[in-house]
């Protein structure tokens, strides 16, 4: 089996590697060959060489570039995909493939818990770091996963595959809606949000906005988003979450599909959030949208 990865960043290189050591050749798409090196929490360092695109037709793709490139990313490679495509979604923030022209491959929703972060390699290519190995969710909605998840989960650590999917994907935006804005706007790692306790009366506001909106649509909400979203932060804390980093680039942030998306599904529901309002204001002036 051939996959193809869009988005050869911090999670998709981690895809790529695991995919790989699952015996799964691995091509980017839309881009031509390149190397990383990833270096695991365990300290071992892993060189790859990332095949360049191919043109053929994809039948299976990861992913993996930021929310807001999804769809202009997409747009070259639409004549190379079909209903029978299978398309990873390994990205954070809900809707990034609203208005995905049909016909609509079929979409497997992931979810990483991990943090990872990179930097430039000397002469060409980038070096990612796994700052932190946690869970990582795979769903369609359906009980069965497909044949080669089995092969996959034999070499990603903590890879499952949930039927709750879309409980999972509001709990992951729930604490991306804190953490990531927060350590964007504070330039700190994750773990200073448990240290610097001046930020916790606004991060404790801000998750009840999010338990106020996600109890309303999700009937099994387990709320306590700010526990939550600290335990995110300890679990990864000295990762610097892929919001900080965008913002460090001067790249357009995913405020619009992790925090927007929020506040969009609140307007629907007649429920204002002001903080989150705010939150979405400051991380605006701070970065392109
Ligand atoms: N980093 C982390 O710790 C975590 C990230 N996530 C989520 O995972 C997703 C990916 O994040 P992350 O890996 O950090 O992001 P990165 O910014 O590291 O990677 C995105 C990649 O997409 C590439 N890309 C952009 N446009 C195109 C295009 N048109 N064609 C091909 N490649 C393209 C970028 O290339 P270039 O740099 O050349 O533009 C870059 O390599 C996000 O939704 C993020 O929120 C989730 C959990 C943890
Ligand atoms: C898991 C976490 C919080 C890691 O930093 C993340 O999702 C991100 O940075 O986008």
């Amino acid at each position: 089996m051939h996959w193809h990865l869009l988005g050869a960043g911090n999670l998709g290189t981690l895809a790529a590697f695991y995919f790989g050591q699952a015996g799964f050749a691995v091509r980017l798409a839309g881009r031509s060959a390149t190397r990383r090196r990833l270096t695991l929490p365990d300290g071992t360092v892993h060189d790859l060489q990332l095949a360049g695109d191919d043109n053929a037709p994809i039948t299976h793709l990861v992913l993996a570039t930021k929310a807001a490139q999804s769809l202009g990313a997409l747009a070259p490679l639409r004549a190379r995909l079909n209903a029978d495509t299978t398309l990873i979604r390994l990205q954070n923030g809900l809707g990034s493939l609203d208005g995905l022209p049909a016909p609509s491959p079929h979409i497997i929703e992931a979810i990483a818990n991990s943090g990872a972060w990179r930097e430039a390699l000397p002469g060409g290519g980038e070096h990612v770091h796994l700052a932190a190995q946690n869970p990582t969710l795979f769903g369609d909605g359906h009980s069965t996963p497909p044949d080669w998840f089995a092969p996959l989960a034999r070499h990603w650590p903590q890879l499952h595959w949930r039927t709750d999917i879309h409980l999972q994907q509001w709990l992951k935006l729930s604490v991306n809606a804190i953490i990531n804005p927060l350590t964007a706007l504070h330039d700190c790692d994750n773990g200073a949000l448990l240290t610097d306790t001046a930020l916790h009366p606004r991060l404790h506001a801000l998750a009840a906005e999010v338990d106020q909106v996600a109890s309303q649509l999700l009937p099994d909400w387990p709320g306590d988003t700010a526990g939550r979203a600290l335990a995110l932060a300890h679990a990864t804390a000295a990762n610097t979450s892929s919001m900080r980093a965008d913002v460090r680039a001067g790249r357009v942030t995913e405020i619009d599909f992790i925090n927007g998306y929020l506040l969009r599904e609140a307007a629907r529901l007649g429920i204002a959030l002001p903080g989150q309002a705010r939150l979405i204001a400051e991380v605006g002036a701070l970065a392109p949208r």
